[in-house]
């Protein structure tokens, strides 16, 4: 598929050692002192931001869904620039090795020899055309453009030639041509997903059957879900206020059906409400509900930052007469769950929760939102299923079992522990779970029966816990289990 008459110019400059794309070039950076996250908005802002934002994740290893709403904040870019913009940089990051999938077989040379400004730009128009209905003239020219005011004119005739091939075929002739020759190779090329984390998502699932509507919905952007404060607010007058929709799980739950900022909302504002997915809230819930024989005044959430579960679990301790220590190791996130739980009965400590000194065989009610691999809320961190590698997982599964057994260690006899995880993996969800189970000797209990309203949360091969998906729930992947210390 090369083209030898694609002009110079694309390739990275002569100068220096060969650099990978996460290195910062002279050419990919900011052109005659016009860039920079104050510059004021361009005639072309949406694609700017987009453009600023796939690089910020290139070179500096950052989260798309923090880089881009500062861009627009600072830019004060609003309405459908914003919207554009978001739709593009997000769009790209999640699509990222399907474009590159398809860019490969239109460039001459390896992308990774691509000045990183033309390789952003590349991808930015790939994705236009390839995924969205921008008309393929405009989303040309106008990543031309872009690249021009970047880069100067010697790479604009590369990257037009380039994106003139990737326009001669529409998204799916493009898989046709790449895909490999195996049903799961070629979906998760179809959905835009590393095969890795396709098979992991065909081992949780417990077959092939469903792959195909779980990737997609994994490619898909997410519904925004607000949760009532319990106490303060019901769902129903939270739906009347929002204009959005009761969730169908969660009774805290609320379906955002408009678009726009859900922090701007007024109940948000005000603390009634708080941005968190339905999964989440249902995690929660679970935690909230596992029975406990006896007193029930002691709460833990051993991995609480930034606070989502903490504010539900605070509220209904408030509620309940119970008190709530929420731990978490980063500092920072501490201090978040300090501001989300102000007012209620939370008392926040930033430490290890594997050595934190706190009351042993002492608490009633634990939760251990364990950090993982985030397998499950993809949908939400647009690069990440790009950047993860299936490596990360033995280390994650090690502190997964740790503050498992750390979290039974503080429970009493008697008492419950929720191990959740925003992950499906198998090796971070029913592995973990069984292993620190069996060793620990606890209790598995039925999860499921805490959550009678939700169908279809079976883990396979009669697997604890339960299991969330957003092709059958419209939540994050995330997974539940509820274990008694003895
Ligand atoms: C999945 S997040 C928790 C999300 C939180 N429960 C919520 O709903 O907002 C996992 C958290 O565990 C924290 N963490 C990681 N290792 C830890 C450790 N050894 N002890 C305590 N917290 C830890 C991370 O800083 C992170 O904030």
């Amino acid at each position: 598929m090369a083209d030898s008459s694609v002009p110079p110019g694309g390739h990275r400059s002569g100068r220096g050692p060969r650099k990978k794309h996460g290195d910062r070039k002279g050419r990919s950076g900011p052109p005659r002192g016009r860039q920079g996250p104050g510059r004021p908005p361009s005639g072309d802002p949406a694609r700017e931001a987009a453009l600023d934002t796939l690089r910020a994740v290139r070179e500096d290893a950052a989260y798309a869904n923090l880089t881009l709403p500062r861009l627009l904040r600072e830019r004060r870019i609003s309405g459908r620039d914003a919207a554009l913009a978001t739709d593009l940089a997000y769009g790209t990051c999640r699509a990222q090795g399907l474009l590159d999938a398809v860019l490969g077989a239109c460039c001459d040379r390896p992308l990774d020899e691509l000045d990183g400004v033309v390789l952003d730009a590349l991808r930015l128009g790939a994705q236009q055309l390839l995924r969205t209905r921008i008309p393929p003239h405009a989303a040309v020219s106008a990543v031309v453009e872009l690249v021009r005011s970047r880069a100067g004119s010697r790479p604009t005739g590369f990257v037009n030639a380039v994106l003139r091939r990737v326009a001669e075929h529409d998204e799916a002739a493009w898989v046709e041509r790449l895909a490999p020759p195996d049903a799961l190779g070629r979906l998760a090329l179809t959905h835009a997903h590393p095969r890795w984390i396709a098979e992991v998502f065909a081992q949780a699932l417990g077959s092939d059957e469903e792959l195909a509507a779980a990737l997609a919905a994994d490619d898909a952007r997410p519904a925004v879900h607000l949760a009532a404060r319990p106490g303060e607010i019901s769902a129903e007058e939270l739906a009347a206020i929002t204009g959005g929709d009761e969730s169908p799980y969660s009774p805290y739950g609320v379906l955002l059906t408009e678009g726009g900022d859900p922090g701007e909302l007024a109940p948000v504002r005000e603390g009634l409400a708080v941005v968190q997915d339905e999964g989440s809230q249902l995690v929660a819930l679970v935690a909230s509900r596992a029975p406990v024989a006896g007193d029930d005044t002691r709460w833990l959430d051993l991995c609480a930052g930034p606070g989502g579960k903490a504010v539900m679990l605070g509220a209904l301790a408030a509620i309940e007469g119970a008190t709530l220590d929420a731990v978490d190791r980063a500092p920072h996130r501490a201090r978040l769950v300090e501001q989300a739980t102000e007012g209620l009965p939370v008392r926040v400590h930033a430490g290890d929760a594997r050595e934190i000194v706190l009351p042993e065989e002492a608490y009633d009610r634990v939760l251990v939102d364990a950090p993982c691999t985030g397998l499950g809320a993809l949908r939400r961190r647009p690069e990440a299923r790009w950047r993860r590698q299936p490596e990360d997982v033995a280390e994650l599964t090690e502190l997964q079992r740790s503050l498992l057994r750390a979290a039974l260690e503080r429970t009493r006899p008697g008492g419950v522990v929720t191990y959740a995880t925003c992950s499906p993996h198998p090796e971070e969800t029913t592995a973990v779970v069984t292993a620190v189970a069996a060793e620990t000797g606890a209790e598995l209990l039925d999860t499921a029966a805490l959550l009678p309203e939700v169908p279809d949360t079976a883990v396979p091969g009669d697997g604890p816990g339960v299991q969330l998906w957003p092709h059958r729930h419209g939540t994050d992947a995330m997974y539940a289990a509820v274990l008694r210390r003895v």
